[in-house]
């Protein structure tokens, strides 16, 4: 059975980069992996601390959406790695949701979001589900730990 998630209401919120699980990364503590993800678009500017430093992961993703910020030229070879380093450090952290990911055993996990295309399934389904994918990775590197 495919388990879906998106939704703070859904039964598996805490795989979305928006749960309140916070994480000590590169020698910061991160509030969430979105603030992490979204910092990392501006290394070495102040950008990042700015990120880091929000209240909430939506302010987080809507200031590392702003194109008025300087994204780092090498942002589509890094982006994939990076949210892989986020999201394997999360839940390292955290040993309830590592449970609860590890009990997901070999099912699809699928980031239901009706309009992200790349790291969710998007509106129709044919998205590439990156962090779906991501997490199932990260949950198979768990499991043998
Ligand atoms: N809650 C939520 N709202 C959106 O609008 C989204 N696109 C997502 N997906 C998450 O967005 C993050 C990456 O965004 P960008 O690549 O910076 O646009 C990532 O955490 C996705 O899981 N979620």
């Amino acid at each position: 059975m495919t388990i879906y998630f998106y939704h703070s209401r859904d039964s598996y919120a805490c795989f979305s980069n928006f749960s309140p699980h916070g994480f000590m990364l590169d020698d910061l503590y991160w509030p969430t992996s979105e603030h992490y993800f979204q910092a990392q678009k501006f290394i070495g500017t102040s950008h990042l601390e700015q990120i880091r430093l929000v209240k909430t992961p939506k302010d987080a993703a809507k200031m590392g959406r702003q194109r008025t910020r300087p994204l780092r030229s090498d942002w589509e070879q890094v982006k994939d790695d990076i949210m892989r380093k986020a999201v394997l450090c999360k839940f390292s952290t955290h040993a309830d949701i590592r449970e609860m990911l590890i009990s997901t055993g070999d099912e699809e996990i699928v980031e239901n979001s009706p309009i992200d295309y790349y790291w969710g399934c998007g509106g129709d389904g044919s998205g590439k589900n990156m962090l779906g994918i991501i997490l199932m990775e990260v949950r198979e590197i768990l499991r043998v730990q």
